[in-house]
């Protein structure tokens, strides 16, 4: 009876655990679908519960609240996965990248011609895939292709991307205002909240912001329409004022810094 008793006990907090664990799975998935502003709003409401909880006696709620706040560590982990990594790597001091200091003129000139090759591509639907190195160096996130060094201008990008170009497939790397490497490799996003309808072109450029503070802009071969993704963020859809408006910000503002 007495060993009966015990293997009792030993299902029940096998049964409890198991009935916890299968909580905090949910909670976390359900948590990784809102997003991080939704999250932090939320917090300082959990917070306060548990406060109120503690004041109270309400002990099912406060064991509750023990246990969430007591897996926050991990939860906050799970969401932040990529923000968490891609901080990692960009503390790396070996990584970072010594700053081009081009003068305004020198910098708007490459900023035009970036928009320029988009347009013409964008209007004869020519997939495309240009990334703008920042300060996180690039050369061991990606897989090289072909080695240029030259000005950047409208003409080569464009015609670098042509169809029948040897080097059409995968990315441009700007670096220090010069369009440096051609038909790159870039990592694959292993987001599954990535929009279904986005192909690989889409998704290298989120998988590599992913990693780091790169800024990539796609021309979709099939729409036509001009993206910029940057932190694993994609920003469809884009006229060439609103692209000039966020290279501006998000790349001529560090090189002008
Ligand atoms: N890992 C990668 N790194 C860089 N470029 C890639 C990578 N994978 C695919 N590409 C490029 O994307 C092209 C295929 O694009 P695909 O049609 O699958 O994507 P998409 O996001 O639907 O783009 P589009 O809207 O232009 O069709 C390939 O020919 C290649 O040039």
């Amino acid at each position: 009876m007495a060993e009966l008793l015990h293997r009792s006990d030993w299902l029940t907090h096998l049964v409890d655990i198991a009935l916890v664990a299968f909580l905090v799975y949910r909670l976390v998935i359900h948590l990784k679908e809102t997003t991080a502003i939704r999250l932090l709003l939320t917090l300082p409401i959990v917070l306060i519960a548990y406060l109120l909880a503690q004041l109270s006696d309400l002990r099912a709620f406060q064991w509750l609240l023990d246990n969430f706040l007591g897996s926050l560590v991990v939860i906050l982990v799970v969401i932040f996965q990529y923000d968490i990594r891609r901080a990692f790597l960009s503390f790396s001091r070996n990584h970072l990248v010594k700053r081009w200091e081009p003068d305004e003129d020198e910098s708007h000139a490459v900023i035009e011609e970036l928009l320029a090759a988009v347009e013409g591509m964008a209007g004869k639907r020519i997939g495309a895939l240009i990334v703008v190195e920042r300060e996180v160096a690039l050369d061991n996130l990606i897989a090289i292709g072909t080695e240029i060094d030259a000005k950047v201008t409208s003409e080569l990008i464009s015609s670098i991307f042509l169809p029948y170009s040897p080097i059409h497939d995968g990315a441009v790397i700007i670096q220090h205002g010069k369009l440096t490497k051609a038909g790159c490799f870039l990592p694959l996003t292993q987001n599954p909240e990535v929009a279904k309808e986005l192909g690989t072109r889409h998704r290298a450029a989120i998988g590599l912001t992913e990693l780091c503070d790169a800024v990539v802009i796609v021309v979709s071969e099939e729409s036509g329409g001009v993206s910029v993704v940057v932190s694993g963020r994609i920003t469809r859809d884009l006229d060439l004022q609103a692209l000039r408006k966020v290279l501006k910000r998000l790349i001529e503002s560090r090189w002008l810094q």
